[in-house]
């Protein structure tokens, strides 16, 4: 007969909870200090207090929004209590209730008096305890004592394997796992309780180092996986057609360049599939070092196939392609989800032949039946935008299992991603950078300006577009309803279209059909629009060198990176180009610091540094949204120096404890380092 479980014991199973050594590494998320009571007169704003005394003048209040009140005393003085969710009992309750004690976080200020909001209220006179009070992440029914107890009763029981060796512990002064762990659940009154607070503690040093050996050593084996597999066999003996896409291009290539093609070439002619990222900044010329990479390899009378988050910007790839390759026998081919279905199935057969070389689409590409005659290189633009399990499914349409032959991957960013990142999540990618601009770009003069003065900046624009400029003009962010977003544009273009009645504006939107979208592109790229009203699907990738004038409207609602990709839009000729950012105040500090940085800096890096520091490696990376975190504990940027040693300490791990390195990995990642592939 099956055991049934208890409620609680399903939330923990829910929440990975099953062996002894699960509840044992399941550490504190933070701590509570409630090991003494404060008095009123020392308390201070943002400090979490723990006060004993009596409550007076309960009232409810029908202001702004109904809410119960009532003043707190102690022997050195009072403050606030507030409750905006309350039930009818809770004033008779408090009325009667004596002394008491309270818990909370303090509000308010000195001058104007303190306030402790939904105050967390238990019996005054409890004995305190002597030690901080780990907090657990948890899920909703299950109480952190639930929890807690489990995890002690865990703790008595385990056996515990240190599974880092002695060699490293001492290299790396590490102090010892299980005391770690248990100073972690149980901290004594002697531990320092800010470093244990703040994760400085040895005991959490240890913990996260141990979290960074691992995720080293999985990256060092994913590297040391792929360098077993087979390429596809590439030769470039024959160099006609790269000659002839370059003179087709028709302008000299930067140093920059000729340097990343270079390296790819290298990796191209090694037996194990490349696996490379590309890095360059808004404009920087990615698109015809992809051009040509596909050439080196299309060469060999083998499949390439370019995929790109979005229908514009793999539609712009597919005309710059057709153009590129215009003069030479390679059939280059569409394929995005809006195609009929007598187009796609036409496609599909091309594809499936081999008599299509270059494949140009969207995630069209990695849907079922899309199937390649042989391809041998994907190239990814917009990398990030995928998740890890789409670039997957890519590479596994151009596998060959019988004979382990994977296909190279070129990914492209725009998005830099800066070194200690790339240290700790990107070991198994090499990276090329584009690190110079064509020449003759100017730089991009960035202006914030008050949205009222929208008007006065339509005037200026009408004189500007007399005389041949072209605008975008950037719809806000309305994060809660794409619908919304879309009115917006909507009326926006109407709003412009009145104003402007002798200039042709046009309009461009994620709803539209994508044959229509492609002809708004078009006109614009042809000069016939002078103004293009558009949501962020222009965000990536789009190309219209005559360009210059980009207007962004509500520029505080929208991201740093997102902004920078914006203005990437413009500057891309060599006309001189401006940027304004249209906001509306009040602005909160953090948009204040984003477009400050933006009107101060023009560098990608320098923008993608900042905006690490703002968000966040797991944002950043946008890893959030695959839901997967892949470090705990550990933070790749404030960590920094941790991840430097946990490389080093990786390397002389694999090459003396093979077989302890595995159980190492398996500890601490747990099935999630498919992850690092990425
Ligand atoms: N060597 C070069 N000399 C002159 N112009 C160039 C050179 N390389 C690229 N360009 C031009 O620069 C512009 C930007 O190039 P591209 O579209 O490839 O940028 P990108 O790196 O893909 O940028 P984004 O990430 O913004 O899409 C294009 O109009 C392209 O034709």
């Amino acid at each position: 007969m099956a055991v049934k479980r208890t409620a609680s014991e399903e939330k923990m199973q829910a929440l990975g909870l099953v062996s002894d050594s699960d509840f044992v590494f399941h550490l504190p998320l933070r701590y509570e200090d409630e090991t003494q009571i404060h008095h009123i007169a020392d308390i201070y704003p943002g400090q979490v207090a723990q006060l004993e005394g009596v409550v007076e003048n309960v009232a409810v209040s029908y202001g702004h929004r109904k809410q119960l009140t009532a003043t707190f005393k102690d022997a050195t003085g009072k403050i606030s209590l507030r409750w905006i969710h309350f039930y009818g009992s809770q004033k008779a309750q408090l009325e009667k209730a004596g002394l008491i004690r309270i818990r909370g976080e303090v509000r308010g200020s000195s001058m104007w008096g303190y306030e402790i909001i939904h105050p967390k209220i238990s019996k005054a006179g409890q004995s305190l305890p002597q030690t901080l009070t780990p907090v657990y992440p948890s899920t909703e029914g299950l109480t952190q004592p639930v929890l807690r107890k489990a995890i002690l009763a865990a703790l008595s029981r385990v056996d515990f394997k240190d599974t880092v060796p002695e060699e490293i512990k001492e290299k790396f002064h590490l102090p010892s796992l299980k005391e770690s762990i248990f100073i972690l659940h149980n901290p004594s009154q002697h531990e320092n309780t800010y470093a244990l607070l703040d994760k400085t503690h040895p005991a959490w040093q240890r913990i996260k180092f141990d979290e960074l050996l691992a995720q080293q050593i999985a990256l060092y084996l994913a590297r040391q996986a792929r360098t077993q597999l087979n390429a596809p066999k590439l030769t470039f003996d024959d160099t006609l057609l790269f000659d002839k896409v370059l003179k087709t291009f028709g302008l000299p290539l930067t140093a920059a360049q000729q340097r990343v093609i270079q390296e790819i070439k290298q990796d191209l002619l090694k037996p194990y599939p490349m696996h490379r990222l590309l890095q360059g900044d808004v404009g920087s010329g990615k698109t015809i070092v992809a051009a040509l990479t596909a050439a080196l390899v299309l060469q060999n009378h083998q499949q390439v196939a370019i995929m790109a988050p979005t229908e514009i910007l793999a539609e712009q790839h597919f005309y710059k392609m057709k153009k590129w390759f215009e003069h030479t026998s390679i059939e280059v081919v569409w394929l995005s989800g809006s195609l009929k279905v007598k187009e796609k199935r036409e496609a599909l057969e091309k594809i499936q032949s081999g008599e299509a070389q270059l494949i140009i689409g969207t995630q069209a590409l990695i849907q079922k039946g899309v199937e390649f005659a042989n391809l041998a290189l994907m190239i990814i633009d917009e990398q990030h935008r995928f998740g890890v399990g789409q670039r997957l499914s890519l590479s596994k349409k151009g596998e060959d299992s019988q004979l382990d032959i994977v296909p190279h991957q070129l990914n492209m960013s725009a998005t830099p991603i800066p070194r200690t990142l790339a240290m700790s999540y990107l070991a198994d990618v090499d990276v090329s950078i584009i690190d110079e601009l064509p020449p003759g770009r100017q730089t991009i003069l960035t202006k914030l300006m008050l949205n009222e003065r929208r008007d006065e900046l339509l005037n200026h624009l009408r004189v500007e577009c007399q005389s041949g400029k072209q605008v975008y003009w950037v719809c806000p962010l309305v994060e809660e309803s794409e619908t919304l977003q879309l009115q917006t544009a909507v009326d926006t273009y109407q709003y412009i279209q009145e104003y402007l009645p002798d200039l042709k504006i046009g309009l461009l939107h994620g709803r539209m059909a994508a044959k229509e979208k492609a002809q708004v592109m078009q006109a614009f790229a042809n000069r016939e629009l002078a103004i293009l009203v558009a949501t962020t699907v222009i965000e990536v990738g789009v190309d219209v060198p005559n360009a210059s004038i980009m207007v962004i409207e509500h520029a505080e609602r929208f991201g740093l990176a997102q902004l920078h990709q914006l203005r990437g839009r413009v500057g891309r000729g060599d006309i001189a180009s401006v940027c304004i950012l249209l906001y509306q105040n009040p602005l909160s500090n953090t948009a204040k610091y984003r477009l400050k940085a933006l009107h101060e800096t023009n560098d990608g890096f320098e923008i993608a540094r900042r905006d690490l520091e703002q968000r966040g490696p797991g944002e950043f990376l946008g890893l959030r949204q695959s839901g997967e975190q892949l470090l705990r504990f550990a933070d790749v940027h404030s960590d920094a120096n941790l991840v430097e040693k946990a490389r080093e300490g990786a390397m002389l791990f694999l090459q003396h404890y093979p077989e302890l390195a595995h159980q190492h990995v398996e500890r601490w990642l747990k099935g999630k380092t498919d992850y690092l592939r990425s």
